[in-house]
Order: C-alpha cells, then structure tokens, then sequence
C-alpha cells in the first residue's frame, strides 16, 4: 500500500510551549509521532520526528497559531495519505464536558468560552482545532478534555471552602492532565496494580499529581484552572491567596500584569532567572538553578504527601511526562525524600529509566510510564469517528 491509499487518525496536543501530534492507522497503530517544542519561549522552536534529531521550526516570535498550518501541510499530511478523523487535546471542558465530543460551531464556541480559566492553554488548542478545520475541511474532529478524568473525584474535594453559591456557578477543582492520567490508568494493570492506591506524577512543562485509587482520580493537585499545585517550568504552583491579592495591589489592579506573571514568568523561570527547562537546569552550575530545583523537588514530595493521605497511604507511584519520563536526578531526589513511605530507589534502574526504579526489596515501587495522551485521543477519534 503507498502513503497514498492510507487512511490515518491525527492527533493533536497542543501545550503550553508545545505542540505533540502523532499518526495512526484506523487500527491505532502508530505511523508518526513527533513535537515542536520551546514554543513562545523567546527562543527558536524546534521540531523533532520520531525520535530524529531537533532542527529549528518557524521564528522566535511564532506562537502555536502561527506554526500549526506548516506543521500540518508541509510535515504531517505528506505522511498521512487520507486523514479521516482527528483529535485534539483540550485542556479545559468545564462542568459541560466530561467525556470526549465531536467538534461543530457551538462545541467549539463552547470551548472557546473556557479560554479565561486556561489561558495559556485554551487559546492554543483552539489554534489546533481551526488550523486543522482550514487544511482539512470536512475530515470529522472530536474534542479530549484534561479535565474529564477527574470527574470521580468526590464532591468535597471539587467544591472550594467558599460559600456554595460559587460553586454552583462552576467555581471547582477540576484537575487537568487527564489524557495523560487516563493513559498511567491504562498501564497499570500490566503492572499488577489495577486495584489500589497509586500516586501519578505528570512532570512536563506543566507538573500535576493525581493520587488514584482503582485507577480512578480520587484527589488531583490542580485545581481551577492549571495554576494550582505543583511548581512547574513557568507557574508557581500552590500559592497563598493572599501574595496573589497583594500582587494585583502592587500592579495598581492590572490583572492582565499578574496573570502574565502567574502563567509565564514565574516557576522554575521565575526562581532560577535562567530557564523554566529542567535541562538547562541540570546543566547550569548557577546557585539560583540549583535552588529552583530544591524548590521543584520539595513541592512534589510535600504535594505526594497531600496525595497519599487522600488516599489513605501509597502503593505505588509513578513517573510521568517530559521531566519524569527523563530526569533521573529529579526522580532520584524525589525518592531519598519519599523513603518514609516505604521507597527505595535503585539507581541504576533510575539512571537507566527502567520501567521499575525502585529495588526489589523496597516496599513500594516506583515506575516509569511514558505519556502518551496521543494515544489516548486516536482511540477517542476511532471510537467516535469509526
Ligand atoms: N533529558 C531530559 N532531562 C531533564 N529534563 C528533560 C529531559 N527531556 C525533557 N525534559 C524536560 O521536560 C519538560 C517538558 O516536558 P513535556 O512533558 O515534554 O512538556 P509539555 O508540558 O510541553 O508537554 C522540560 O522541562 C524539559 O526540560
Ligand atoms: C494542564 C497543563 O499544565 O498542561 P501542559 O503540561 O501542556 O502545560
Ligand atoms: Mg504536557
């Protein structure tokens, strides 16, 4: 068969400073995968497919919008032969979607009236879905919501200590990072762990936890929008509300001011002064690279603690995303600090990025699972598209 008389499934996870996309045949096996990634960081964007090495894709100052039709026209559709259903990663659905949904004027519009709880998200999942509307029209599109995993988590857990009439007007915890959650679920079974207690650690450019119980979410570390939580590579995370009240007071009430400095300039960025690139951090001998990382790593093992008492203990914890699939010193620290609960990490099997990094008299384990909320979106599309 040529490339031709294919038939292919587009996904498409456009995040904060990335764009990941992936082929597959009608029957979800894999053709091509790759990522643009350091999007509207001030630097070149750089494009890598199927594992070659990176090259520069587009300009310093191009955006998601800006990089999506040449993505699709000039590197995905010549692999493709015919698209019939796509899929895209959709950060926010809000209280109206809780599963996966075909894409028409008034889902979109939908979707673009969440932007303001996920700006530096939303805007650029909509980007995804309009490039892809003009170099395709007609191919069949379906929406996939971070948000949807964690409509399990209990009400008490949803709702704010606020009055109730705030959450009845959609004011919730809703988690995010639910593809990629959905998948860890997936893979447990093959690890004997389809039943109990297993702390999911998705440690990307944006970092969450989802403490799951049965490989449902039961407690998730983001909250209203993907600012809660864990420090990441640009947001700080868990904040007082309090510091953020005096923000806007020091910025004379100019929102917008703080809200860039919220999902932008803050994180890993913000405290080290050099990068919000885990990388770049590692490699920097800079004292202020090495206290963001200290900060990074005490973060994650105090929000594992909020995680595990949720749940009532840990029986597991997993590695996920771009930082946990490949920061062995990250993992490494996170674990020393974790021994209370019982881990032992193997450093070998750490530095190695073997499936299980903990030694094998350690009494819980600790694994890698890569994220793949690609996967998870084609098989909604093939689901929902035929
Ligand atoms: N080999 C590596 N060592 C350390 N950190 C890495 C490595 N590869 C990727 N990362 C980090 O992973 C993060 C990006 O994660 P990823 O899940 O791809 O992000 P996104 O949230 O954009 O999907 C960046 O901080 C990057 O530095
Ligand atoms: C929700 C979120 O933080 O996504 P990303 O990791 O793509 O920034
Ligand atoms: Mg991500």
């Amino acid at each position: 068969m040529t490339i031709g008389d294919q038939r292919s499934l587009l996904a498409l996870n456009c995040g904060s400073s990335s764009i990941k996309f992936a082929l597959f045949t009608p029957g979800l096996e894999r053709t091509l995968s790759g990522l643009i990634e350091a999007i509207g960081r001030g630097q070149t964007p750089r494009l890598s497919i199927s594992g070659e090495e990176a090259r520069q894709f587009g300009a310093t100052d191009q955006g998601h919008a800006d990089l999506l039709p040449r993505l699709i026209n000039d590197i995905i559709l010549p692999h493709a032969g015919q698209i019939t259903g796509i899929g895209h990663r959709v950060v926010h659905g809000g209280e109206r979607f809780g599963a996966p949904v075909r894409i028409d004027v008034a889902t979109r519009q939908a979707i673009a009236e969440l932007a303001p709880l996920a700006p530096g998200h939303q805007p650029h999942n909509l980007a995804g879905i309009d490039a892809a509307a003009a170099a395709l029209p007609g191919v069949g599109q379906v929406a996939c919501f971070d948000t949807a995993f964690h409509t399990t988590v209990s009400a008490v857990r949803r709702e704010m200590p606020l009055p109730r009439s705030y959450a009845r007007q959609g004011l919730l915890r809703y988690g995010f990072h639910g593809l990629s959650y959905q998948h860890v679920a997936a893979s447990l079974p093959a690890l004997g762990l389809s039943q109990g207690r297993v702390i999911a650690c998705h440690l990307g450019n944006g970092s969450s936890i989802c403490a799951m119980m049965d490989g449902r979410s039961a407690w998730t570390s983001m909250g209203f929008t993907p600012l809660d939580g864990l420090m990441m590579g640009q947001r700080p995370g868990r904040l007082d509300p309090g510091a953020v009240l005096w923000l806007v007071d020091q910025h004379q009430g100019d929102t917008a001011t703080v809200n860039s400095l919220l999902n932008k300039q803050s994180g890993l960025s913000g405290v080290s002064g050099l990068s919000g690139d885990m990388r770049t951090l590692l490699a920097s001998d800079s004292a202020d690279a090495a206290f963001a990382i200290e900060m990074f790593v005490d973060r994650l093992v105090q929000e594992i603690g909020t995680a595990a008492a949720s749940i009532g203990g840990c029986d597991a914890i997993v590695f996920s995303g771009g930082i946990g699939e490949n920061a062995a010193p990250i993992r490494d620290r996170t674990l020393e600090c974790l021994s209370w609960l019982g881990f032992d990490c193997d450093p070998e099997a750490n530095k190695a990025a073997a499936q299980c990094i903990t030694t094998p008299d350690s009494s819980r384990h600790a694994y890698i699972i890569a994220a793949d909320e690609e996967h998870v979106i084609a098989e909604a599309v093939a689901r929902m598209l035929g």
